[in-house]
């Protein structure tokens, strides 16, 4: 039973939370870039005062509810006609530019050039009270220097590089396209599609887009055109114990987002843009969420290699077998401890040359023997240490650049020590579920 005593504490602490968590919570609704907005949004039909924006203390920017939300209630529903896609695009004025163009290209592509070439267009431009409340830089790593992506964990490393490989490459090979547009602006185009304008706006339909299917365009590529960018609605942070139905309705002609669990009044009103571990949140979207539960610290190929023992003979045939059985990837710790993959990777690896012909019972999950069991966990425990020092240390560099960075950089710096210390709590609950194991 509690006492007394014990509640009454908690519901100081719970006072003393409410007040810290509302005195870093600024609205913004008063803003005159928010204030056009809503004005722009209005003239389009939509009028709901039920989220307003708002500057959170741990997330930053997103909407806050004045009025609880009852479960299955609606949270926001945006008229079509708010809505920027690549209907909006191929309807402008970019629209028979991008129809001539040969071989055509993305419905990506179409949307970042209209973004583009709007934010040039400044206070002329339709879009641009809906232009003007955009981020106007990003923390998603296509951004990040290369001393930054040297401090990401090292399975993240390579799909970070990747990133900006791929984003590289759409730049040189759209350069000629941007220069089609040249009839529509005065300046060359040269200095308005520029890497930067490219990559300002991939991150802003990347991040911010929902997802609405289209019907394909002739004048598009055969990628799946599934994006809208939805002015306001796009303030909704990511929540990942939060749960939503989300879409368009072809009846009302609105996007339309219901809350399943519904919400308290002024609280922060979060969708789920899915059950994404923090390495995808950070690649895709450039945050990580305290806390996520789909969260997992990956052991990379370089890293298991620290427990296998060269002179093993089988070693090259037992890590063949592990690549063929496809258990050299998604190697995994969790908060309650290494993964089935994990340790079903590492007894294989165990096995001693007379226990060899037993490899596909282990691949199927039955344990060998008690001393090849503890050497599995005696190796999880090594991973464990290695991954944590690793931690450590980039901690301890991202500390230092930290000082005397300036503010984008420093944004930057903040998500990658963010997915290290997260990363921590789970190494560290993962050796305690270790040394238990290790104690049986
Ligand atoms: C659709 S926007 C949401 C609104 C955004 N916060 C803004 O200021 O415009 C998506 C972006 O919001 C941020 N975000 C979303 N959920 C978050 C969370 N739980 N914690 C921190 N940042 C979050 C990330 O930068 C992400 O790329």
């Amino acid at each position: 039973m509690n006492k007394p005593g014990c509640r009454a504490g908690r519901r100081a602490r719970k006072k003393r939370r409410k007040k810290h968590e509302d005195a870093y919570k600024v609205s913004l609704s008063h803003e005159a870039q928010f204030v056009l907005l809503r004005r722009w949004l209005k003239e389009k039909g939509f009028t709901s005062q039920s989220l307003i924006p708002v500057s959170f203390h741990d997330t930053g920017r997103g909407l806050m509810t004045t009025q609880a939300i009852k479960a299955k209630d609606s949270v926001i529903s945006l008229p079509e006609k708010c809505l920027l896609t690549t209907e909006t695009v191929l309807k402008s004025y970019m629209g028979d530019y991008i129809k001539r163009w040969h071989p055509p290209v993305s419905p990506l592509l179409a949307l970042c050039s209209f973004l583009i070439a709007e934010r040039h267009h400044g206070d002329a431009s339709k879009w641009s009270p809906y232009i003007n409340i955009l981020p106007k830089t990003y923390t998603c790593p296509v951004y990040f220097s290369d001393d930054i992506i040297d401090l990401l964990p090292r399975s993240l490393q390579k799909k970070a590089s990747e990133q900006k490989e791929q984003f590289q490459e759409l730049y040189c090979c759209s350069l000629m396209f941007f220069r089609s547009f040249q009839p529509l602006f005065t300046q060359p185009t040269e200095l308005l599609f520029t890497q930067d304008a490219l990559r300002w706006a991939w991150c802003s339909v990347n991040t911010r887009t929902v997802y609405m299917e289209h019907d394909q365009s002739n004048y598009l590529s055969r990628e799946k055109d599934i994006y809208a960018l939805a002015p306001y609605l796009d303030l909704l942070n990511h929540c990942p114990n939060v749960q939503v139905e989300a879409g368009f309705n072809k009846q009302t002609r609105c996007y339309e987002v219901k809350s399943v669990q519904g919400s308290k009044k002024f609280q922060q009103a979060f969708i789920n843009y899915g059950p994404h571990d923090n390495h995808r949140l950070l690649l895709e979207y450039g945050f990580v969420a305290s806390g996520n539960p789909h969260s997992v610290v990956y052991v990379d190929l370089g890293t298991l290699k620290l427990c296998l023992d060269e002179k093993d003979k089988q070693l090259t045939q037992k890590l063949l077998y592990l690549r063929d059985n496809d258990f050299l990837r998604n190697l995994t710790f969790g908060m309650d401890g290494p993964s089935w993959r994990l340790m079903t990777a590492l007894r294989l690896l165990s096995l001693k040359p007379e226990q060899y012909c037993s490899w596909k019972s282990v691949l199927l999950g039955a344990a060998v023997s008690r001393d090849r069991e503890e050497w599995c966990i005696h190796s999880a425990l090594k991973l464990c240490n290695n991954l944590t020092d690793d931690n450590v240390k980039a901690l301890e560099r991202l500390s230092q650049l930290k000082q005397g960075a300036n503010l984008s950089r420093l944004e930057q710096l903040c998500v990658v020590e963010s997915l290290r210390q997260e990363e921590q709590r789970i190494l560290e609950h993962t050796r305690v579920v270790l040394q238990n194991l290790w104690g049986q």
